[in-house]
């Protein structure tokens, strides 16, 4: 086999990391996730090539144990916890977690020599934008523990590659959202904070009535406006990350959104065109830490790596979102 051709997910039994396996597996590549088990689930692997080891990034005999089985040329890292909320109220959570267990994992990678890291960034590291569409250049003050834990191992990084030559690609989220259009994966987690999952279990009858957080925006309909990625569009941005660095590419961060920005109120608006059911909601208070509007300027990601998001509709979004709502698994493994 091609031995660029190996390579290890951590967190990939996980929402974006599950999908991204999904597409890297039928490209021949061969995988090994590492997780935990805290938040993703054994049945979102779902191809027989693919090896699932449970266990922590932090755990440095097991990584070593890993590495000296697989010869790994890359390493995709999903593993975090990913609670805005949470993160305020137990912010030595998300150090430790994604901050402190990285270095575990970059220590390793160093002794084995495998010098390519593909990282699961977000928007969360811009904090309040200061100006939209908020571009890479744009500066990163971020608000959260959350988005601070991310910036900070993108500044650790960085200092990986002076020292040791190890060459990343920081791919920043917008918001993530969809599920495969098979409706075979899709996101289940536990809790669900994400604005289309409740949605469409608002619609269902699973949860109560949603929450519109915040009515006074300065935004057109006074919700706030978000960019909505589909989840097979970042995972394609991964296989083209890889690509990129296995061609010699240089260090690179950048944005993963399609440009577009829906406010609250349009998405609750396309879900309920797309089902063709009512959406049960009330409208309540702002949530604490919710900027008003989050759009990407994703040129760089489609002038370096060649990734133009093939969703771009919010409607062709929810639409996969509702397959897997609706299909054998009813939204949960
Ligand atoms: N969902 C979004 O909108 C979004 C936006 C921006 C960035 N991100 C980032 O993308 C990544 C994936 O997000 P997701 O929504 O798929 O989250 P997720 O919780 O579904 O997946 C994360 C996976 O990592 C595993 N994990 C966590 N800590 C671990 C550890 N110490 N060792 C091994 N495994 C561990 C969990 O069990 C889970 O399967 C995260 O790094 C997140 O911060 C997500
Ligand atoms: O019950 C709800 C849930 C959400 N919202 C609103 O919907 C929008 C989207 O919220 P959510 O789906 O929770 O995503 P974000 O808070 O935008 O954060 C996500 O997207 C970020 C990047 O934008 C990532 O960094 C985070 O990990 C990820 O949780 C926001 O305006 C929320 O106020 C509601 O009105 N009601």
């Amino acid at each position: 086999m091609d031995n660029t051709k190996t390579i290890l997910v951590t967190g990939g039994a996980g929402y974006i990391g599950s999908h991204t396996v999904r597409l890297l597996a039928g490209l021949d590549y061969h995988i090994v996730v590492l997780d935990n088990l805290v938040y993703g689930h054994k049945e979102a692997i779902v191809n027989d090539s693919v090896e699932l080891v449970q266990g922590d990034i932090g755990d440095e005999e097991l990584l070593q144990e890993l590495f000296k089985k697989h010869q790994f040329s890359a390493v995709l890292h999903f593993a975090a916890y990913a609670y805005v909320g949470e993160s305020v109220s137990d912010p030595h959570k998300y150090y430790v977690n994604n901050v402190a267990r990285p270095l575990t994992l970059l220590k390793t990678m160093v002794d084995h020599q495998c010098l390519k890291f593909i990282f699961s960034s977000t928007c969360a590291t811009y904090g309040n934008p200061e100006y939209v569409p908020l571009d890479e250049s744009h500066p990163q003050n971020p608000v959260s523990p959350y988005g601070k834990s991310k910036f900070l191992l993108e500044q650790m990084i960085k200092d990986y590659e002076t020292a040791h030559g190890l060459k990343y690609v920081f791919l920043r989220y917008f918001n993530a959202s969809g599920a495969s259009e098979d409706g075979l994966i899709g996101e289940d987690h536990n809790p669900e904070t994400h604005l289309i999952p409740l949605i469409l279990d608002a619609i269902t009858g699973d949860r109560a009535a949603i929450k519109v957080f915040g009515t006074d925006y300065p935004t057109p309909d006074g919700t706030c406006v978000r960019d909505y990625i589909h989840v097979n569009d970042l995972g394609n941005a991964h296989i083209k990350a890889l690509e990129y660095l296995n061609k010699g590419g240089e260090s690179l961060a950048c944005n993963l959104g399609t440009g577009f920005g829906y406010s609250v109120m349009e998405v609750i608006k396309a879900a309920e065109e797309v089902t063709g059911m009512p959406v049960p909601y009330e409208l309540a208070e702002r949530r604490a830490g919710d900027a008003t509007e989050l759009v990407a300027n994703a040129k760089l990601a489609l002038e370096k790596l060649g990734w133009d998001p093939k969703y771009k509709e919010i409607s062709d979004i929810i639409q996969t979102a509702w397959n897997w709502k609706t299909g054998t698994r009813k939204g949960r493994f």
